[in-house]
């Protein structure tokens, strides 16, 4: 069966491009200012103008006001929420208000870190599990940290769910086979400095999830 790709943290025409050609069937857009793939509204829009319709287009947040929800949905013409470090009850909220589809984010480091995706059951569409970064990070997403996959080998996932944290084109296969991943998400593993795409990267890894 098919394994599906979403590159995240895009910010530049020719990265869409390269992820839309490797056959990515998401593009995220990260609104967070700490982080170095922050897009503004006016680079969003003209970002999301460049995606085809086949390919679903992610906001990034991380607990994030309605105001900044709801600017970036119409600017991005965003398909999904992609929300860190939100609770499900503000996820749900959200979810109503938009109507887009909702992804909450459970960060994991150890087993008992999964039971978050339990509490996202009737407040999210899908869960993405990506490695939970240190205390006190700039970041809870996109530094290329990985988690042990076994984690998720046979455990009871409440919703569709999306696999992160730390793939590359070099450990993509492993972590699907490992973790039995349906989807995936990149975006560092897919850079030559943070935040900065790589067209030849992107290439590698969407060849690599073909190939699983
Ligand atoms: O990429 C970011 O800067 C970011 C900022 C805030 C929240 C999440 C972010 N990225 C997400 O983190 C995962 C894993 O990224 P990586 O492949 O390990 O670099 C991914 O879902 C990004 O969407």
């Amino acid at each position: 069966m098919r394994v599906s790709i979403k590159i995240c943290g895009v910010s530049t025409p020719e990265a869409i491009d390269a992820a839309v050609a490797g056959g990515a069937s998401h593009i995220g857009f990260v609104f967070f200012p700490p982080s170095p793939r922050h897009v503004g509204f006016e680079q969003a829009a003209a970002l999301a103008d460049r995606v085809p319709s086949h390919v679903r287009k992610v906001g990034v947040f991380v607990d994030p006001d309605d105001a900044l929800v709801e600017s970036t949905v119409s600017a991005g013409r965003l398909d999904a929420l992609q929300l860190h470090k939100t609770a499900p009850a503000r996820a749900a909220a959200i979810r109503s208000r938009t109507k887009c589809e909702l992804w909450g984010a459970v960060a994991v480091k150890r087993r008992e870190d999964l039971d978050a995706a339990q509490r996202f059951r009737g407040a999210a569409d899908r869960i993405l599990y990506d490695a939970k970064t240190p205390e006190g990070a700039k970041l809870p997403g996109g530094m290329g940290m990985r988690f042990d996959w076994k984690l998720l080998d046979g455990f009871p996932h409440p919703l569709p769910w999306l696999l992160s944290g730390g793939l590359d084109a070099a450990n993509v296969a492993d972590a699907v086979g490992t973790a039995g991943a349906r989807m995936v998400d990149v975006s560092s593993g897919v850079e030559s400095a943070p935040g900065v795409k790589d067209v030849d990267k992107i290439a590698a890894f969407c060849k690599a999830v073909a190939q699983c």
